[in-house]
């Protein structure tokens, strides 16, 4: 039972060496702290902070967590008599219960079509392993650019968190899923955008990319396009945490113009090998990978090949504006070789390979956008709830609630298509998926990211100068502001994307359409 006190007997503690202060019905002493408090002192010994209830001062200044930290929360000496404390610190695996702060199916009392109890039994699961193994690891890793621990690789494995990020199918026949809790022939595209908007939600995009995302996307095409003996030797241990694969395809003289890269691949005298000589720039988890799945110039044309580190093979880090955490890497290949065997589809048929690769990429990239841009949107409507200018709270301003209400209006619209484009996914086969939603999706993708910019402006301009400042109040948004550009240029860049997808519209028109 906590020491109970009354607020006359703290406000006799009301000066340097003797200071206490109640924060939300508790008494904090803060006498030896004072020294090391990063605000200073003087703001301690303010008349009205000293020997006062400072609840409103401190959370316009301090986030919830910092009292959470066990090195202030023993600064807590007891409780007002009589009080209740209402400031509740998020807990682990909980919904939040800010308006808009969770897609609406996961709001009380609001109905959605697409998910069933199935859906809603996973999305705790992965809610609580998120909160509990993700969330505090990424915190630390986004910082120090190491990468992802072998320890949570592992966790993710036992749970083949790994194979079901790379969506329904084979792969995850007689695998349990999840402890048992979904049946491999159930799982679908929802589960995998539930998978996708939990991680997202650790608010590190560097260490999110580092979380193997190079798997995700160098790994569909040896599971769609690899011999049985390619598959059978590399997949398993790649969804078992054991290897790490990567896609590498964009180049320093080629990005978006996939047709343009200049990597070659020549078959050896003896027709055995494929032998490798270019560069690979920007390669998501290249750093620390065996696998490479590569795009390459071949006589035939343009063909995907899958090379393994050795001989010939190096990968340096590329310092880029999120975290090294991600493992982004520059390859070169000084005459690399390849049994012929790892050719993934036909030879020269290479685009179809990466084409079709691509729509689950920028899907993939829709989900964890959707729900990164939501993030920032509670940060905003809790801060603007909390903080006071000019004698009122923040959104008491209407050019506020203009920002909010563009904000928020931007996010719901982009998960609400991402949700019937996954509705589209889960009746389509691969192939259709290919004809009928590359251009919805690149839309969808271009979309996200645009709308994604717009609202970490917005976001900056709501936080003032705490929304450029790496610790504190504003460390999200400033995090999101320095890396919301990753999504818009990775898997495509907006333009390219916009520029496909009216393409593809173009090319349905039917002939006898006429005005
Ligand atoms: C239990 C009591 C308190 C603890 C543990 C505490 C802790 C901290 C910490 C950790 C920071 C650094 C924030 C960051 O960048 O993450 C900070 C900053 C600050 N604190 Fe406190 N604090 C306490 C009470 C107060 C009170 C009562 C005030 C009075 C208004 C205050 C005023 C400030 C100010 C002005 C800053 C600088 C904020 C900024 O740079 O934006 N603190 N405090």
């Amino acid at each position: 039972m906590s020491k109970q006190f009354t607020f006359e007997e703290v406000s006799k503690h009301n000066k340097p060496g003797d200071l206490w202060v109640v924060i939300d019905a508790k008494v904090y002493d803060l006498s030896r702290f004072q020294n090391m408090h990063p605000g200073g002192i003087a703001v301690l010994s303010d008349e009205e902070v000293a020997g006062q209830d400072a609840t409103e001062a401190f959370y316009s200044l301090h986030r919830v967590e910092v009292l959470e930290k066990p090195q202030y929360k023993r600064l807590q000496i007891g409780v007002i008599q009589g009080e209740n404390s209402v400031i509740k610190a998020p807990v682990p695996g909980e919904l939040s219960l800010v308006p808009y702060a969770e897609p609406t199916w996961l709001v009380n009392g609001f109905h959605s079509p697409y998910y069933n109890d199935n859906h809603r039994k996973f999305q705790v699961a992965m809610r609580k392993f998120v909160d509990e193994f993700v969330y505090p690891e990424a915190q630390i890793k986004e910082e120090d650019g190491t990468r992802v621990s072998q320890e949570l690789v592992d966790r993710m494995a036992a749970l083949n968190i790994h194979a079901m990020r790379l969506g329904p199918g084979k792969h995850l026949e007689g695998l349990t899923l999840m402890g048992g809790l979904v049946e491999p022939a159930k799982f679908d595209y929802f589960h995998e955008l539930i998978i996708n908007q939990e991680v997202a939600r650790c608010g590190a995009r560097g260490y999110g990319d580092g979380l193997l995302s190079g798997k995700v996307i160098g790994l569909p095409p040896v599971l769609n396009f690899g011999s049985a003996e390619l598959k059978a030797r590399i997949v398993p241990e790649v969804l078992q945490g054991k290897k790490f694969i990567c896609l590498a395809v964009s180049e320093a003289q080629a990005g978006s113009d996939v047709m343009g890269i200049q990597t070659t691949a020549v078959k050896s005298e003896d027709g055995k090998e494929w032998i490798i000589n270019g560069n690979k720039k920007w390669i998501t988890n290249g750093t620390f990978c065996d696998y490479f799945t590569v795009g390459c110039k071949t006589e035939d044309g343009f063909t995907v090949i899958l090379v393994e580190r050795g001989p010939g093979v190096e990968t340096k880090p590329i310092k880029t504006s999120y975290s090294a955490a991600a493992g982004t890497s520059y390859v070169t290949f000084t005459d690399a070789r390849a049994p012929v065997g790892n050719t993934l589809g036909e030879e020269g048929g290479g685009i179809f390979v990466m084409l079709s690769n691509f729509n689950h990429e920028r899907w993939v990239m829709c989900c964890s956008s959707a729900r990164s841009q939501r993030a920032i949107v509670e940060e905003c409507l809790k801060w603007s709830a909390q903080r006071k200018a000019f004698g009122k709270p923040l959104n008491s301003l209407a050019i506020i609630r203009s920002k909010l209400a563009a904000m928020i209006s931007r996010v719901e619209s982009t998960q609400h298509w991402l949700e019937n484009i996954t509705y589209q996914m889960c009746n389509m086969s691969y192939k259709q998926q290919a004809g009928k939603l590359a251009g919805q999706i690149a839309f969808l993708k271009a979309y996200a990211t645009s709308t994604a910019q717009e609202t970490a402006t917005d976001a900056v301009q709501i936080f003032g100068g705490r929304g450029i400042t790496r610790t504190g109040m504003g460390r999200f948004i400033e995090h999101y502001h320095r890396v919301v550009a990753f999504d818009a240029l990775l898997g495509g860049a907006e333009d390219v994307l916009r520029d496909l997808g009216v393409r593809q519209a173009m090319r349905g028109m039917p002939k006898d359409a006429r005005l």
